[in-house]
């Protein structure tokens, strides 16, 4: 069932207050990785909160309880559960989003502040952090709902909400509370759901739209190397002692090669091997190796065949070094020993890969790799946080609804993607509600999540409102 013109009339109507909206939500800068932040997270539940209940909807606030995070107990954002709608005749939509963003700060290498939504009228991107990931999605789900407000219109199906402040930094907390909900039934806030969709995920490319039917897993490590007890001078102590960034830097070396070959003994065996029937899917997908490059925004991919370096991101796992800290990075020549340091590296998982079983592989290969150098220094490992991959039935009404959708907005059909990102919530919804999840993006594949100038273009943002709201009505008119 198309979506009422006047809805859609609506979007394009109240677009500058849309926008204005989501500068809102970006003016709130909602860390939740970095501790000193996180009353900024608690205030955006505040603000989300009050923006959900304006229109209408009935919220609880779920306390998550403490974590401890970089040796400090935090206590944790909450979840916001949400409902509209209890008409037993229409269909059910979980919509699941979070509230908190990546890091980000000017000297990172934005052009503009990171909290201040700017709006480029000459491209039409609203740049700022949490733009696309995932503020712009929820306001988004906001809009059309204030739309069916003003005009008082009905929602064509019943809308639960669950929305997150902890995604970006292992969503801690909000598995049990799903299994929780879920186990009590008829009494739980999940009761009686249909689907679920997740806006929180992007295009492959810049043009065409997409249906994501798969995420990769994660595993997130720590690895620490601590030697001295305090940092030293390399003049008064270097070729004296063994080295914490030196050990550091050796182990981190053998973990992946620069092809992106994982160096841990069987983790890339776990995975099969695409044949040519498989390959196909990938090399007839809208997206090329100079889309890519566009989007990095230089020629470093790592092969110049299309279905490898697409694979890459779709159904192969991959090993990535973040960081190191502790280490010396400011400008200056400081000549230090750093006495401590720990490299941040993470591998996104595939099926049949899960969090359980590659832990045991990384660790072992970690300290035999460590034993080899004969070092003084001592380490440390910790898994941090994961979650496992997931693929969904593509050929679900849900999906079918959400592509109807999509050819009434954008008339196209979308494109079938495979996420190489994670929600690891996404699963857990799957598995304890017993329904199908599908991934409906908003944002175009070079919106820079998680980066600098990371932005959403307007055009999406408006156009994505109003394929959200016509996803809605096509699930209404599902006869299943
Ligand atoms: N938009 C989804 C997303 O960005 N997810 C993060 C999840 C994550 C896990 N640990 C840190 N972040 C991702 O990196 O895929
Ligand atoms: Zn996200
Ligand atoms: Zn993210």
């Amino acid at each position: 069932m198309p979506a009422p013109a006047e809805f859609l009339k609506f979007i394009d109507d109240n677009a500058s207050k849309f926008v204005a909206r989501l500068g809102a939500a970006v003016a709130i800068p909602s860390v939740s990785g970095d501790g000193s932040h996180r009353p900024d997270v608690f205030k955006m539940s505040a603000w989300l909160d009050g923006q959900l209940k304006d229109l209408g909807v009935t919220t609880k606030l779920v306390d998550l309880g403490e974590h401890k995070m970089d040796g400090q107990t935090l206590p944790l954002p909450p979840a916001i559960l949400g409902r509209i709608g209890d008409d037993p005749k229409k269909k059910t939509v979980l919509i699941y989003g979070h509230y908190d963003v990546q890091p980000a700060s000017k000297s990172d290498g934005w052009d503009t502040e990171p909290f201040t939504l700017v709006v480029d009228e000459k491209t039409g991107r609203l740049i700022g952090r949490g733009s696309t990931d995932d503020k712009g999605p929820i306001m988004g789900w906001l809009n059309v709902l204030e739309a069916h407000k003003a005009l008082g219109r009905e929602l064509p199906v019943n809308l639960r909400f669950c929305f997150e402040g902890m995604e970006e930094s292992g969503s801690e907390g909000l598995d049990d509370l799903i299994k929780s909900e879920s186990a009590k039934g008829k009494d739980g806030w999940f009761d009686g759901v249909d689907c679920v969709c997740i806006s929180d995920n992007y295009w492959l490319n810049t043009t065409t739209p997409c249906l994501t039917y798969g995420l990769r897993g994660l595993v997130y490590f720590k690895l620490t190397v601590s030697g001295p007890a305090r940092d030293l001078h390399s003049g008064g102590f270097g070729r004296m002692v063994h080295e914490p960034m030196t050990d550091l830097i050796q182990v981190m070396s053998k973990l992946v090669a620069p092809d992106g070959t994982i160096l841990v003994p069987g983790v890339d065996d776990l995975v099969s091997v695409a044949d040519a029937e498989e390959r196909e899917i990938y090399e007839k997908l809208d997206y090329s190796v100079q889309d890519v490059e566009d989007a990095v925004g230089a020629p470093i991919t790592i092969s110049n065949d299309k279905a490898t370096v697409i694979m890459g991101r779709m159904r192969m796992p991959s090993l990535s070094l973040h960081g190191i800290e502790g280490a010396f990075y400011g400008p200056g020549a400081k000549t230090v020993i750093p006495a401590s340091v720990s490299g941040k590296f993470s591998i996104r998982l595939v099926p049949p890969q899960t969090p359980e079983l590659i832990e045991p592989l990384v660790f072992a290969y970690v300290e035999q790799e460590f034993a080899k150098l004969n070092s003084k220094t001592k380490l440390k490992i910790e898994n941090l946080h994961g979650g496992k991959p997931w693929v969904a039935d593509h050929k679900h009404w849900n999906y079918e609804a959400a592509s109807r959708a999509t050819e009434a907005v954008y008339g196209r059909l979308p494109d079938l993607t495979r996420e190489g990102g994670s929600i690891p919530v996404t699963l857990t919804f799957a598995e304890s509600l017993g329904v199908n999840v599908l991934l409906l993006p908003m944002g175009r594949g070079d919106d820079g999540a998680h980066s600098t100038n990371e932005k959403l273009d307007r055009a999406n943002f408006i156009e994505g409102s109003k394929l959200l709201g016509t996803y809605l009505y096509e699930v209404g008119a599902v006869k299943a």
